[in-house]
């Protein structure tokens, strides 16, 4: 739980400093105060680029006409002490680097006392979105709770993009060593085989959690993973022979992917599919607010999920409350309650919000500046 929060040079904000008591946190100011960049700096306190995406360069405070962001840092408080910074050190220096408790540490180690989820407006159309940004948007669900899989991914796509170039090379008449492509493909089976089990195990406790949420007015979606990794791992196959699969799927895609000069067979093309139990139509034909509605059903469920294993959950959500009937908004709220989550969430409207008056802290953000 955090009980402060210390910006400098952060995006908009030159310094500010909020003390939080634990609760549910609302933010409201009009568009452009400067909201969205403070859920920003809290998701930065995760490994990864936070939820914009965004690279450290962009994130340092930018005068009109200064070409080059600023060094920035955010850091947390959080109850029993512990300190959590993160930040970059030079002006538009590009790696962030993290502190736990003032000492330097790898990113990793984040994990151990918060695991921030969040829900963006970009979500709306996340079923409706290009396949890669729905199976990035999983991954992260499956990395907050089983932190092993980030690196198995990233081992993944790197041997995926030396297989490539290797392959590339190959069909323009240059001599790929295939003892080389070898070896990478048996990464890539290794690394394939455990991402797919990583995410079958996640789908599966996901599933289990929306299941258990039917008395909610939120929609509740079939989930499924499309891939023939994750099919395999879903029906109980080894790691081993998932593996033996892929290796035969990679060397048989050699010469089709070199041609195409793309990646066409593997699990980072596997897709996260959902039926809306209910209408049982795809989540893709719903509209942006049911859309909203299933992706928030899903966050929800992530943090309970991250509950249960006394994991640290911290809900981010940015805008949501503006797509929601009043029905859904009620019981995101009493989601955020029963769970006894800290969740920070913003909005132009204060309305919005009405419910949570006396249960929630509301504080007013205006272009650089927060006020409680
Ligand atoms: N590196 C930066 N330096 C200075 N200002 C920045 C930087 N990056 C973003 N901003 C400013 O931050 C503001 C946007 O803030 P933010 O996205 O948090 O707004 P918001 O309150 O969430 O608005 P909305 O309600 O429209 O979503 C813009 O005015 C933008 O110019």
């Amino acid at each position: 739980m955090i009980t402060e929060l210390l910006l400098t040079d952060f995006r908009s904000y030159a310094s500010a400093r909020l003390e939080t008591t634990g609760g549910p946190v609302v933010l409201v100011g009009p568009n452009g105060a400067g909201k969205t960049n403070l859920l920003e700096a809290i998701s930065l306190l995760t490994p990864g680029r936070g939820l914009r995406g965004a690279t450290a360069q962009d994130m340092g405070r930018r005068e009109p006409g200064e070409a080059e962001g600023r060094a920035w840092a955010v850091s947390v408080r959080l109850d029993g002490d512990v300190r959590l910074g993160t930040g970059v050190q030079g002006a538009g220096a590009a790696r962030r680097v993290v502190r736990i408790d003032g000492e330097p540490a790898p990113p990793g180690r984040l994990l151990d006392h918060l695991r921030p989820v969040w829900a963006t407006p970009e979500q709306d159309r996340l079923f409706s979105d290009a396949r890669a940004e729905r199976l990035r948007f999983f991954d992260r669900l499956v990395f907050a709770a089983d932190p092993d899989h980030a690196a198995c991914v990233a081992t993944y796509e790197k041997a995926l993009r030396e297989r490539l170039r290797l392959l590339i090379d190959a069909e323009d008449g240059r001599k790929a060593d295939p003892v080389w492509v070898d070896a990478l493909e048996a990464r890539l089976a290794d690394s394939g085989a455990r991402a797919a089990l990583s995410r079958a195990s996640a789908l599966a406790a996901l599933q289990a959690e929306v299941d258990r949420r039917a008395d909610r007015p939120f929609p509740q979606a079939d989930l499924g993973l499309d891939g023939p990794a994750e099919r395999m791992a879903a029906d109980g196959a080894a790691a081993s022979a998932i593996g033996e699969m892929l290796t035969a799927g990679f060397r048989a895609a050699r010469s089709r992917d070199g041609a195409a000069g793309r990646s066409l067979y593997g699990p980072h093309r596997t897709d996260l599919t959902a039926i809306h139990r209910a209408q049982g139509r795809p989540a893709a034909e719903g509209s942006s607010g049911e859309q909203k509605a299933l992706v928030l059903n899903l966050i929800l469920a992530q943090a309970a999920r991250l509950r249960e294993q006394a994991a640290r959950p911290l809900l981010l959500l940015d805008e949501a409350p503006a797509h929601l009937d009043e029905a859904r908004r009620a019981a995101l709220f009493d989601e955020i309650d029963r769970l006894g989550l800290q969740a920070f969430m913003t909005g132009t409207e204060e309305d919005l919000f009405s419910a949570l008056r006396g249960r929630a802290q509301f504080v007013r953000v205006t272009p650089g500046a927060l006020q409680a």
